[in-house]
């Protein structure tokens, strides 16, 4: 199987990297070609380019592609749009299209910032929508824009997407405790911490399978947390496991205290059941996922 991955260097883009090697030949693009933490060579593919994505496809002729890029500052995207929804639902829009003509498959990431987060149990795939913010507004643009393309998809939402390489809230967190005695974190903010190599290793598995008829599922860790307590766990095993040395104190706070550009849902858990039922994937709490995470040496 010959897969071409576009977005080699993000967070996920690094761990399907790993997990899609096994699977046959893997093309890797980059913004730029260059491939960070990892030796061989990458395609550049700057997805502004809109003419550039169809190029790409068809040069490379791949059995199916895995999308890992993404425009994901929250807060920045308020005060950009037009690029936020250029890569996160044009380029898509162009990926997905050429797919639909090569015939081939396309493998693509959402998020659960799509919801607007007053739901009072998992949202499932087919609950209505309702973005709070610009970065969830062109997710949306981007799932809705994948599915009425004529390609075969998977759309695989996810949330809360974290790793030891990359920008993400775990990192934050493990920088900010060799910093700060004390850390006030948002504790009316809910979700599912997800690690990025679960999300790869899900992906790979699907890709060895089949990825079956097109679908959008719902794909995170088992468990529900607020950020504040995604923060305590990240202390209390970033100490146990030896990444960090003393743990600060983490004060729950209102978002009302924490003031950002963007709105965030206050509740967006993730009903998975039906990725487990088509595929048989028993998904790790996310406390298991976060020990897992931090104990890797390298995870690369
Ligand atoms: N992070 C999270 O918490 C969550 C993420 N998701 C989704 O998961 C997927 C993967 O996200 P994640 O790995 O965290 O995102 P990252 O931001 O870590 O990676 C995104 C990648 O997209 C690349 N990219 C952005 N703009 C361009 C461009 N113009 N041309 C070429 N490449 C570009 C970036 O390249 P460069 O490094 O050069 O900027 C980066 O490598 C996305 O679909 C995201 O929406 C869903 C839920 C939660
Ligand atoms: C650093 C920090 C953040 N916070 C708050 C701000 C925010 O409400 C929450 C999380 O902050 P972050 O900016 O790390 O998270 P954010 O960028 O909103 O994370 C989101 O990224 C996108 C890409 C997604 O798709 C989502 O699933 C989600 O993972 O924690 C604190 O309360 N205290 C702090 O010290
Ligand atoms: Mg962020």
């Amino acid at each position: 199987m010959k897969l071409l991955l576009l977005g080699g260097n993000g967070q996920l883009g690094r761990e399907l990297r790993r997990s899609l090697a096994p699977l046959g030949e893997l093309i890797v693009t980059t913004r730029d070609g260059r491939l960070e933490a990892g030796a061989g060579a990458a395609l550049p593919l700057d997805l502004s380019d809109l003419d550039a994505i169809a190029a790409v496809v068809d040069r490379v002729g791949p059995d199916a592609v895995v999308n890992a890029t993404a425009y994901t500052a929250v807060d920045k995207a308020e005060s950009e749009r037009e690029l936020a929804f250029r890569i996160n639902a044009e380029a898509p829009t162009a990926l997905a299209a050429a797919c639909a003509t090569a015939g081939i498959p396309l493998l693509h990431y959402s998020t659960d910032y799509v919801f607007d987060g007053q739901g009072t149990r998992p949202y499932r795939e087919d609950d209505p929508t309702a973005p709070l913010g610009v970065y969830g507004e062109s997710k949306l643009a981007g799932e809705l824009a994948v599915q009425a393309s004529g390609a075969g998809h998977l759309i695989l939402r996810t949330a809360w997407v974290h790793a030891l390489h990359g920008h993400n809230f775990l990192r934050t967190m493990l920088r900010l405790a060799g910093e700060r005695d004390e850390l006030r974190v948002v504790a009316d903010q809910v979700g599912s911490p997800t690690p990025a190599w679960l999300i790869a290793d899900v992906s790979a598995r699907i890709l060895a399978d089949g990825v079956g008829p097109s679908a959008l599922l719902h794909l995170t860790c088992t468990g529900e947390c607020s950020w504040q307590e995604f923060a305590s766990e990240i202390m209390r095993l970033g100490v146990a496991i030896g990444r960090i040395g003393q743990a600060p104190k983490v004060t729950p706070i209102t978002t009302a205290e924490y003031p950002t550009p963007a709105h965030r849902p206050a509740y967006s858990v993730l009903d998975t059941r039906r990725l487990t039922e088509r595929y048989g994937i028993e998904l790790p709490r996310w406390q298991d996922a976060l020990s897992r995470t931090l104990s890797a040496h390298d995870p690369l």
